[in-house]
């Protein structure tokens, strides 16, 4: 479902600072020769991503979901001079053509890509987040959520992709994956813990800041 007029979207890209050579080559590649190349955050949400880091400057963040490594390169763009930016994945048959990627965008330093299942990997990290990127299976966005926020500091953002699921979230006949998304949009709207807005940029983020324990 494309939720905002074809051309409000062309006039909104024109709009939008363009992406390097490398997220463009990245983002062509994806396109050309992975599956599923519509996981890609793309231009605008790319932009958008590099813009909130870029806000916060965030010494840690994490990313939920790396796939070809595009959302991991724009959030790194804005990290703080001693900033690292963890980001895990599970597609081992990925790991390759991303670390690649990684070592030619010369931020590569400051990037800690870890191959495997994030509900095994997030409760070993012993870090502080500044900004968090929940990105991958949808069925896991509650448990990602919980496993993660006492792990960011207070003032500190998540951010959740893809909460209106191309416009499922509305329908009444759901799937497990709509149903995973409608009540983690519900939790955390009743969440005391947190302030969010859901923009309906793309697939939808939700934007959350932690105010409290
Ligand atoms: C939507 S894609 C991520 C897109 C990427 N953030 C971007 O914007 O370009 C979702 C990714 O989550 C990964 N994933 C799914 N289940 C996972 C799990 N349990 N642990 C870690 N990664 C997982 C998938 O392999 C897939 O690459």
């Amino acid at each position: 479902m494309e939720f905002i007029d074809e051309n409000i979207q062309r006039y909104a890209e024109e709009h939008t600072t363009p992406e390097s050579a490398l997220l463009k080559r990245i983002n062509r590649e994806t396109h050309a020769q992975v599956l599923r190349p519509r996981m890609l955050s793309g231009h605008m949400q790319g932009r958008f991503l590099s813009l909130v880091s870029h806000m916060i400057q965030p010494k840690r963040i994490l990313e939920i979901g790396t796939y070809t490594g595009y959302s991991a390169l724009c959030m790194a763009e804005g990290l703080h001079a001693d900033g690292k930016i963890i980001t895990i994945d599970i597609n081992e048959e990925l790991e390759t053509r991303v670390r690649a990627y990684f070592s030619e965008s010369g931020m590569n330093a400051k990037i800690d890509y870890r191959v495997g299942d994030a509900r095994a990997i997030i409760p070993t990290l012993n870090e502080t987040f500044d900004l968090v990127f929940i990105d991958a299976d949808k069925e896991n966005y509650a448990r990602y959520f919980d496993l993660v926020f006492d792990k960011v500091r207070i003032g500190g953002f998540l951010l959740a992709d893809n909460v209106l699921w191309s416009g499922k979230v509305l329908q009444g006949n759901v799937d497990k994956d709509t149903k995973a998304i409608i009540d983690f949009n519900a939790k955390i709207q009743n969440d005391p813990r947190v302030e969010n807005a859901l923009l309906p940029l793309r697939d939808g983020i939700l934007t959350i800041r932690k105010v409290s324990l």
